[in-house]
């Protein structure tokens, strides 16, 4: 078993007399694939919101790392090596593709607002924005300008910034969102790829041929609480899992 990167003890959160999120108990490990699957509404985005920071727990603790984050901004969390992708609100629309991850790289870089910069830097910052754009399969679009990209290039670019941060957990909000079918084996080679170098991803996803192809593990959430954790084909065939999703076909296919 590898080191717990990301931890919540007992986390919850209310909307008024609804809890979103309740008594979840979750040990993320570095370097493992994680899905998280649930009906609509189950609560994986505020689950999200919750581990990211954008929204304050009204119970429990998360750890990053072993220390206490409960109170920090998501700022704070990306600088400690957390990444999320933000459904396309970080991306500049009047600027090139390449300007885009160029941007996200300076950012983690720090060098952003300094006029002069040994141009040695420079060098460095192109060449990991030509290594970002062909990790997220955009090499050929790099002088496109953002705005003129399909919805799953967009994507793509989201991603390629995100991974700029150098994030040690990414977590990935239905990344194929929005997508036509036979758009998803692409996102799926790239986060195979992601995958590879060891990046711990935590993953919301509804496509079945996504979720086979990457998972290392599963966690089911039904009303706001974890139903099940545990490997995918052990998981698709618990009673409860079945119970839960009968005629929902939400879990189709797993185990086939
Ligand atoms: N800011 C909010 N204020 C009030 N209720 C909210 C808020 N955010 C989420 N909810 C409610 O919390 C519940 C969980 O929503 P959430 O978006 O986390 O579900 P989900 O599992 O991500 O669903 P989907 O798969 O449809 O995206 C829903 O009933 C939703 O209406």
């Amino acid at each position: 078993m590898g080191e717990v990167l990301i931890k919540t003890e007992n986390l919850g959160i209310s909307f008024g007399a609804h809890k979103a999120v309740s008594n979840m108990n979750l040990e993320l490990e570095e370097k493992v694939f994680t899905t998280i699957l649930g009906p609509n509404g189950a609560g994986k985005t505020t689950l999200f919101n919750l581990i990211s920071g954008l929204l304050k727990p009204t119970e429990g603790k998360i750890y990053f790392k072993g220390t206490d984050i409960t109170c920090l901004s998501p700022v704070e969390r990306v600088k400690m090596g957390m990444g999320r992708s933000f459904q396309l609100t970080n991306v500049f629309p009047n600027l090139t593709v390449y300007e885009n991850v160029r941007l996200a790289v300076q950012s983690k870089e720090n060098i952003g607002y300094r006029i002069f910069v040994d141009h040695r830097n420079y060098t460095s910052i192109n060449q990991k924005a030509d290594e970002l754009l062909e990790k997220v399969l955009l090499s050929d679009k790099k002088s496109f300008i953002a705005s003129k990209l399909s919805h799953t290039e967009q994507r793509k670019l989201e991603l390629g910034m995100v991974l700029a941060l150098e994030p040690e957990a990414l977590l990935l909000d239905e990344p194929t969102a929005g997508m036509a079918i036979e758009e998803v084996p692409t996102m799926i080679e790239i986060l195979a790829k992601i995958k590879k170098t060891g990046t711990t991803v935590i993953l919301i996803e509804h496509k079945m041929d996504m979720v086979k192809a990457l998972s290392d593990k599963l966690i089911i959430i039904v009303n706001g609480m974890k139903l099940i954790e545990g490997e995918p084909e052990a998981v698709s065939k618990h009673p409860e899992v079945l119970k839960a999703y009968l005629g929902g076909g939400v879990i189709d296919g797993i185990n086939t």
